[in-house]
């Protein structure tokens, strides 16, 4: 692509943070290219789970709401590469489109927000706690089994809003997510990664393209980072071989050091009260193959009966 020549379509979610995610890869394009604004369109498209907010998505279908649409903008042409929050894609894509380049990783962890106490151990015994996350419901629950956990959906602004209400105490987001839409300054409080582990993806921005689009592979190379792309690979293998789902509360973090990896893989019941966890290492080079195992290890732990009624 030379300046001032074709046109990339970059679609994305039209929420503020997606439409954040969007400027970010197109800036990263644009200084590993040389090129300008006019190189590039930013095209938000409105998905089906940015238009349902009166139920869990678990119950509407799952992973997939918030990338169909995206997907069909890229099989017509009206897209050339679809931004993503990793953490909402499917472990697998439909066919004919690849998901091959990650951005460099933001900050993993989650983040607490109340007006209220300054961390979950301090909140009023019986509150209400809102989150969507069933592994921040059952990750909550473990920690605080007195506490309410109520369905709460919304962007970052309505969230704030009902925490003002006090229609709930607490509320839980992606450090990520805040600090990609300068908010990190309503955080009251970081949750530390080895008792409340991620979710797999979370952090990491990826792009989807046509494959065999040679010429959109060859200018989106520059900006792949390459650990955030074996940690996904071994979190992905690990939800792909746990089934995963948004009905399954399931957390995996990858940590990529040189040419090393370490992993942290959790599954735990919707109610917090059982849980099984699993630590693997290996070479950077074998992340699926680590996610995968570690995958396969923690399901033959917890035994089939840990499954049965929420898969
Ligand atoms: N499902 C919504 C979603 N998808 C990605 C993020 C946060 C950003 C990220 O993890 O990269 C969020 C919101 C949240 O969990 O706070």
């Amino acid at each position: 692509m030379k300046k001032g020549q074709a046109v990339l379509k970059i679609g994305t979610r039209a929420s503020p943070l997606a439409m954040a995610q969007a400027h970010e890869a197109r800036d990263r394009l644009m200084a590993a290219h040389g090129l300008d604004e006019q190189s590039f369109e930013i095209v938000p498209l409105t998905t089906t789970g940015d238009t349902i907010q009166d139920r869990p998505l678990s119950e509407a279908g799952g992973k997939g709401l918030f990338t169909r649409e995206l997907e069909d903008a890229l099989y017509d042409g009206r897209i050339d590469i679809a931004v993503h929050s990793s953490k909402d894609m499917p472990t697998e894509l439909p066919p004919g489109l690849v998901l091959p380049v990650f951005l460099p990783r933001e900050d993993v962890r989650d983040s607490f927000i109340s007006l209220s106490a300054p961390s979950i151990m301090e909140l009023p015994k019986g509150v209400k706690f809102g989150s969507s996350s069933l592994r921040r419901q059952a990750l909550i629950r473990r920690m605080r089994p007195d506490i309410d956990v109520v369905m709460f959906r919304g962007n970052v602004q309505s969230r704030l809003r009902k925490l003002e209400e006090g229609v709930v105490s607490g509320t839980m987001l992606a450090l990520a997510g805040l600090r990609r839409l300068k908010m990190e300054h309503v955080a009251t409080d970081i949750m530390p990664v080895d008792s409340f582990p991620p979710a797999p993806g979370q952090g990491a921005i990826s792009i989807e393209h046509r494959e065999g689009d040679t010429q959109v592979a060859r200018l989106l190379a520059p900006i792949h980072d390459e650990a955030t792309g074996q940690a996904l690979a071994c979190e992905r293998a690990f939800l792909g071989a746990l089934d995963g789902s948004c009905r399954t509360p399931i957390a995996g973090h990858a940590v990529i050091e040189g040419d090393r990896l370490s992993f942290h893989g959790l599954i735990i019941t919707p109610d917090g009260g059982t849980w099984h966890e699993i630590g693997a290492e290996g070479r950077a080079g074998d992340a699926a193959a680590i996610g995968a195992k570690a995958g396969a290890d923690v399901r033959e732990k917890a035994g089939a009966q840990f499954f049965e009624g929420w898969f």
